[in-house]
Parts: C-alpha cells; sequence; structure tokens
C-alpha cells in the first residue's frame, strides 16, 4: 500500500524563501503543498496541513508557532530571532503535547551546518576567534542567526577549555567598530546588495590563522535541510534546534 503524501503548509510563501520552499515541497516525492500563506492570510487557511514551514519575520513566527502548537501541526522553522526566553516559551507549550514536533534550524544549508560544527571543534585550540557574516540588504536581523548560533558554540566550547578572552589591546573604538559581543565572540555584519547569504569564522593563534568559510549562492542551498526536516519532524517530538541535530555528522 502506497502511503499518503505529508500535507505540508507554507507560511511566508510570498518571500524569498516561501516561494523557494513552495516550489521545492511541490518537487518532492512524499510531500504536497497543502497551503500557502503570507502576511494578512487567516491561519485557519492551513487546513489539514500536518507539518508547517515557517519563513516570516522575527516579530511574525512566535504567534504563528503558538496557532500551530495549539493546533497539534509540526512545524519546520528556518525564521531567525531566537532567544532563550523563546525557546523556554516553546518547551513549555510542548510539554503537553508529547507527539508534537517543532524543528528550528537558523540555517539549513548543509555547508553552514558543517561550518558550525568545525567552528565548535576548532574552537579550543585558538586564543581568539571572530565571525563575520555577509548577507543581502533586505535582511531584516542582524546579526544573523546562524551568526548567533555559531558565536555561543565557540563561546561554550571556549568556555569548557577553561579560555580567557582573546587578547585584543582596543582602548579607543567608535562605536560598533568591534562588532557585537555574542556568547562573548566579536560577530560582525555586512549587508550588500548582491550577497545572498554567507559567513566567514576566523581564529587566530601563535603564529598561524585557520578560516572557515561557507557561501549560499542561491536559496536552493537550503532546500535539501528544509525538506529533511520536514520529513524529520513528524517523527521527532518535541523542540529540536539546529539541523545538527538531524544529520548524522
Ligand atoms: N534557516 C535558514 O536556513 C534561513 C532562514 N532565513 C530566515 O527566514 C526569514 C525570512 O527570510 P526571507 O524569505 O528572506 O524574507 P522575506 O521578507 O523575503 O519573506 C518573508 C515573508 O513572510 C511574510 N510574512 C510576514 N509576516 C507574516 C505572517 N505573520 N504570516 C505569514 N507570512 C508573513 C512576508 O510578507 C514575506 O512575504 C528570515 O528570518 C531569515 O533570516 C532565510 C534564509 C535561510
Ligand atoms: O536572511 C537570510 O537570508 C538568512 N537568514 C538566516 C540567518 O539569519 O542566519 C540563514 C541564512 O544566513 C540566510
Amino acid at each position: 500500500m502506497t502511503e499518503s503524501p505529508i500535507r505540508v503548509g507554507v507560511l511566508g510563501a510570498r518571500g524569498r524563501m516561501g516561494a523557494t520552499v513552495v516550489k521545492a515541497v511541490e518537487g518532492a516525492p512524499g510531500l504536497e503543498v497543502a497551503a500557502a500563506l503570507d502576511a494578512g492570510d487567516d491561519l485557519a487557511g492551513l487546513g489539514a496541513a500536518q507539518v508547517v514551514v515557517d519563513f516570516t519575520h522575527p516579530d511574525a513566527v512566535m504567534g504563528n508557532l503558538r496557532h500551530l502548537i495549539a493546533h497539534d501541526v509540526h512545524a519546520v522553522v528556518g525564521t531567525t530571532g531566537f532567544t532563550d526566553e523563546r525557546l523556554a516559551e516553546l518547551r513549555e507549550l510542548l510539554a503537553p503535547k508529547p507527539g508534537l514536533g517543532v524543528l528550528i534550524a537558523p540555517n539549513f544549508a548543509l555547508g553552514a551546518v558543517l561550518a558550525m560544527r568545525f567552528a565548535a571543534q576548532a574552537a579550543k585550540f585558538y586564543a581568539s576567534a571572530e565571525v563575520i557574516e555577509l548577507h543581502h540588504n533586505r535582511k531584516a536581523d542582524a546579526p544573523s542567526g546562524t551568526s548567533a548560533h555559531t558565536a555561543r558554540a565557540i563561546g561554550e566550547a571556549r568556555a569548557a577549555a577553561g579560555l580567557e578572552p582573546g587578547p585584543d589591546a582596543t582602548t579607543s573604538e567608535v562605536d560598533g567598530a568591534r562588532g557585537a559581543s555574542v556568547g562573548g565572540v566579536r560577530v560582525h555584519s555586512v549587508r550588500l546588495p548582491g550577497l545572498v547569504a554567507h559567513e566567514e569564522i576566523l581564529f587566530g593563534g601563535e603564529g598561524e590563522t585557520l578560516t572557515i568559510r561557507h557561501d549560499s549562492i542561491d536559496r536552493s542551498s537550503f532546500m535539501p535541510g528544509v525538506l529533511l526536516a520536514v520529513r524529520t519532524v513528524v517523527s521527532r517530538p518535541g523542540l529540536t534546534v539546529g539541523l545538527e541535530n538531524v544529520l548524522e555528522l
């Protein structure tokens, strides 16, 4: 007997990512588009969607997730802007829903996930680490979700290794020149038309540097990860943060 396709709803369907997701789901075996909604549409229009993919806006995503969890719909979330408080609220909402899954990934591109993993591995070996993220100029949030996730992982690895803050002789600074501190790691954000999504993780130590760089040059780079997440979330209850937890790395 053939299994029925997973019914997928897309929120943010007219956006850069949402529109790409709709096409990817349409072309994916075992999945079908159940609804494609954007700002202003009633969430009731999600109908019988079993999994909803959210690529909307940091200001909208929590409202969407509250609705989805209340209606027992699994969620795959690419939208950025997640804080510890937001994640704690989601864990609380999911606690009485043992069969329901929410999978949030700051980046669905395989290379970006690998770059984050390599950076976490390298972190304990270098005195200093900084992150540069480069994106198109229509991005709402800075720093990017990916760079924040990367910086936190580096910060945790440095703390576990007992590393002090990296040496830095700066005593005079124009506001922002040294970037934002995320998890104790400096993150620098560049916004330029022509870019898609890029990240450089730089390490410095005695007489050497190491640079790990990832480039998404097209939004198709995110689609294998999104489709994997959709197929996975239906049988992965609770909150998962990061595609690294799903990939066998
Ligand atoms: N996790 C990942 O791999 C990736 C994450 N992103 C993130 O995804 C989000 C969206 O990025 P883009 O597609 O570039 O933005 P976009 O601005 O092109 O698209 C967002 C869409 O969401 C719609 N929207 C806003 N509020 C809504 C609501 N309440 N309900 C339904 N739709 C709503 C907007 O009208 C717009 O069409 C951002 O947070 C971005 O950082 C982007 C690329 C990859
Ligand atoms: O807004 C984007 O474009 C992207 N957002 C995500 C982020 O903030 O990390 C993922 C990717 O970098 C593209």
